[in-house]
């Protein structure tokens, strides 16, 4: 990867955390300067202050960006970028938008060529609104992660993804097998897990699609990789999980299918997870694996209410997730403004601190990447997003109107879009 030797000084209000917002009082957490700088040099911070005390690097170049609100870039910790093209397909739940949207989408990533096409469609729509660092589901195909991981490394971005692995309940031209999983999935592993800002994922797509044998097999590429996270889905909808019973009879619950097969422990990142039993919440804690929220897939897909404040309460590590296409939006701000509208149906206001909170820091640490990116720190990687928080006359009359920074913010979180994202930073360079 080519980095920046330059170095940039980026003025405008600045919001870090010192702490989880969830754990500690608001003013504890949050670092936030009215006029704040973030000095950038060799794709990392090197420092983030009050803009008049910073030390200005000798050649430094400045960006003035006013009002415009520089943080963390935002972190998007489920998804899927082959389906990138059937986002927003009507009608239907779980098991069948499946069967009728995704799958016969997934299909057609065989082709290489289409693959390497809505990686890039894929990694536009991110950037375009903040989101500088994704973790993916490919289709089963090994030349979907390559398109994918291309696409971001030639874009220098830090990102996350595998192979999704299926070996039944799925169309034929869809399903690998045990050893086949366990094969492409280590060579994929061996070729981008590591190179420049990639990592691989082992990527059961979840226990109906998988046989105990093809579970095993993982756990076991699992277990001679310790280094590399884990992802699945696990418990969004009440047909899916009397399915898993049917198809695991001797399972305990839904978490223990994959538990019995090595697929359970710190590192492992479980999608949606919305109708835990207390076994399950307790194992996951005990373990310390990471939940994601998808907000807009479990309206969009009628699967539930994730309890964002619950969880956090419980001591649960928690990220923020578009789900994309189960996802209604590819905006992490569309993303917000659903988890605080589901939280607040279970009678919590999600605070706009707690809110960006999970889609950077806490998306992060579900990631085991919080030491890198997800804030503003000298030594993390300088991916940034600058946000204008009047990018449409409905947000800007409101904001003129607040008295306080979350005020000025919380219209952007509940309204905003792409059209929020003012500029975006990619290890220490200006994404164009
Ligand atoms: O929202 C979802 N999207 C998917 O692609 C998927 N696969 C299993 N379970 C899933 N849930
Ligand atoms: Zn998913």
């Amino acid at each position: 990867m080519v980095m920046s030797s330059e170095s940039h000084i980026l003025l405008g209000q600045t919001l870090s955390y010192a702490a989880d917002p969830f754990a500690v009082p608001l003013e504890d957490a949050i670092r936030f300067e009215r006029r704040g700088a973030v000095v950038l040099c060799d794709g990392k911070i090197l420092e983030v202050g009050p803009a008049d005390t910073v030390t200005r690097p000798g050649g430094a170049r400045t960006t003035d960006y006013g009002d415009g609100l520089i943080m963390a870039g935002f972190i998007d910790a489920h998804l899927h970028y082959p389906q990138t093209g059937i986002i927003a397909s009507w009608g239907k739940r779980l098991i069948d938008w499946l069967n009728s949207y995704t799958f016969p989408e997934e299909a057609r990533l065989i082709d290489s060529d289409y693959a390497k096409e809505v990686a890039k469609r894929y990694f536009d729509l991110a950037l375009a609104n903040g989101t500088t660092t994704s973790l993916s589901y490919a289709t089963i195909h090994p030349t979907s992660v390559d398109a994918y991981f291309e696409e971001a490394q030639s874009r220098g971005l830090r990102a996350l993804a595998g192979k999704t692995c299926m070996d039944r309940n799925a169309p034929e031209n869809l399903r690998d097998t045990a050893k086949s999983a366990y094969d492409d999935s280590k060579a994929l592993l061996e070729k981008w897990h590591g190179v420049d800002r990639l990592s691989y994922v082992i990527t059961p797509r979840f226990s109906p699609t998988s046989t105990p044998e093809q579970l095993s097999a993982l756990g076991a590429l699992w277990g001679e990789h310790p280094e590399c996270l884990m992802q699945t889905h696990i418990s969004e909808q009440h047909e899916e999980i009397a399915w898993v019973k049917e198809l695991f009879p001797k399972a305990r619950d839904y978490l223990d299918t994959y538990e019995a097969h090595g697929l359970l422990r710190e590192g492992a990142v479980f999608g949606h997870a919305i109708h835990l039993t207390e076994r399950e919440e307790a194992r996951i804690k005990d373990v310390g694996a990471g939940l994601v929220h998808c907000p807009t897939s479990n309206t969009f897909i009628g699967s539930g209410i994730f309890e964002t404040a619950r969880m956090k309460a419980d001591g649960q590590k928690v990220g923020l997730a578009t789900d994309t296409g189960g996802g209604s939006s590819f905006s992490m701000l569309r993303t917000m403004a659903a988890a605080y509208e589901l939280s607040q149906l279970k009678g919590h206001a999600l605070h706009p601190a707690q809110l960006l909170w999970l889609a950077t820091c806490g998306s992060a640490q579900v990631l085991h990447l919080e030491d890198r990116i997800g804030n503003l720190r000298a030594g993390m990687e300088a991916d940034l997003v600058v946000l204008d928080l009047g990018s449409t006359p409905a947000i800007s009359q409101r904001s003129q109107r607040a008295r306080d920074i979350w005020e000025a913010i919380f219209p952007t979180i509940m309204m905003g879009d792409d059209r929020a994202t003012k500029a975006v930073w990619t290890a220490g360079k200006p994404v164009s």
